[in-house]
């Protein structure tokens, strides 16, 4: 008897081909009428929404659609002067989620000069926790996502210096589990999102050797299903995300090619919605900033030559990696 899967039937008249202009009138439409869509823009996530929507027109080299002036004043006007972080929106609380979206903008315009970096360097190493662990902002939640968020922005400034990077990196460790993979804190269950957050981590602070690497290549190899979609744990649906999630998880372990990437192209494409432009979770569903910005730089890591090459560990453009010299490890 057949064991049923969750997972999709991709749609026969599914698109076949990358609907680039599509895509790009979706990113400076959405940014414009935010009333017409809900999430995207919605204030709680709007740094974050900022840096999908960029980086997406950056990695088709269309960045300057956008004007810059009005991105910059925004993001001046978001960072706290009291503690140095950035919060989502002008006058939201400051966050560590918003403070790693707010600078990696700024790396793309290679405009660091527009905010106090020395009190983001502040703020970043005031969410360390005695146990290595870093909470994301001011009420004390702690997750693994944190520990990626400080080392990717501390990173980015060149001021890895100022954390207790072995801490940090024990309090990882103790959150690998059985499968190989990791979770938000010790004993959590893996999820590949925070198996990218740790990989991510440990990349930058150049500490790969305590993955099991071959176990948890496995795991994320696992994620794939019969429609060629990822999903993020065992029994979920895929969802275009999650391409990248697995994917850039497996570049950085140098096992890219274990994955069947003609299945999961087809998968990804087939969540294009060809009236609105963008990319939805998954064939059928509404299109907004964060699935296109995935579905994108999933399809740069396959190799798709119309979209700048992505770094995997930062999903920023690699060129703006390679300008600023960030230091990272990738195992081959
Ligand atoms: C907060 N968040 C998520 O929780 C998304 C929701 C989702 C999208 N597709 C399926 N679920 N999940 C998500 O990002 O999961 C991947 C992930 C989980 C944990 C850590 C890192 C990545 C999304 C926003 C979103 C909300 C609702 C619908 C679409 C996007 C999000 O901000 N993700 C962050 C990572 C993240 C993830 C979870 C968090 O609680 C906070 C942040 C990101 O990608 N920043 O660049
Ligand atoms: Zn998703």
């Amino acid at each position: 008897m057949a064991i049923p899967i969750k997972d999709i039937k991709l749609p026969e008249d599914s698109p076949k081909e990358l609907l680039l202009d599509k895509h790009v009138e979706f990113i400076k439409r959405y940014g414009k009428s935010d009333d017409d869509y809900e999430f995207g823009m919605s204030d709680y996530l709007r740094m974050s929404g900022m840096y999908w929507g960029l980086t997406a027109l950056d990695l088709v080299d269309k960045l300057n659609i956008i004007p810059q002036s009005e991105v910059i004043a925004f993001i001046k006007q978001c960072q706290d002067p009291q503690t140095g972080g950035i919060s989502a929106c002008i006058n939201h609380d400051p966050h560590l989620l918003h403070t790693l979206s707010a600078v990696q903008i700024l790396c793309i315009y290679n405009r660091l000069d527009v905010i106090d970096t020395n009190g983001v360097v502040t703020y970043v190493s005031s969410l360390q926790l005695p146990d290595g662990s870093f909470t994301g902002d001011k009420w004390g939640e702690v997750d693994t996502r944190f520990s990626f968020c400080a080392v990717a922005t501390l990173a980015l400034l060149n001021r890895l210096d100022v954390i207790d990077v072995n801490k940090a990196v024990s309090f990882v460790e103790s959150c690998k589990n059985f499968d190989g993979g990791f979770g938000s804190r010790p004993f959590s269950e893996s999820h590949a999102g925070l198996v990218y957050c740790c990989l991510g981590f440990l990349s930058i602070t150049s500490r790969l050797d305590i993955v099991d690497r071959d176990t948890l290549a496995w795991w994320l190899c696992e994620r794939q299903l019969p429609s060629g979609g990822l999903n993020g744990r065992p029994e979920k649906l895929p969802d275009v995300c999650y391409s990248w999630w697995v994917l850039s998880s497996l570049t950085i372990l140098g096992r890219l090619h274990w994955i069947s990437a003609p299945a999961l192209k087809n998968f990804i494409l087939a969540c294009q919605d060809v009236e609105t432009g963008g990319f939805s979770d998954r064939p059928g569903d509404v299109a907004d900033p964060y699935h296109t910005l995935f579905g994108f730089a999933a399809l740069s890591l396959l190799g798709f030559d119309c979209i700048k090459p992505v770094n995997p560990t930062f999903c920023m453009p690699q060129c703006v990696i390679d300008k600023l010299k960030i230091m990272h490890q990738l195992l081959e």
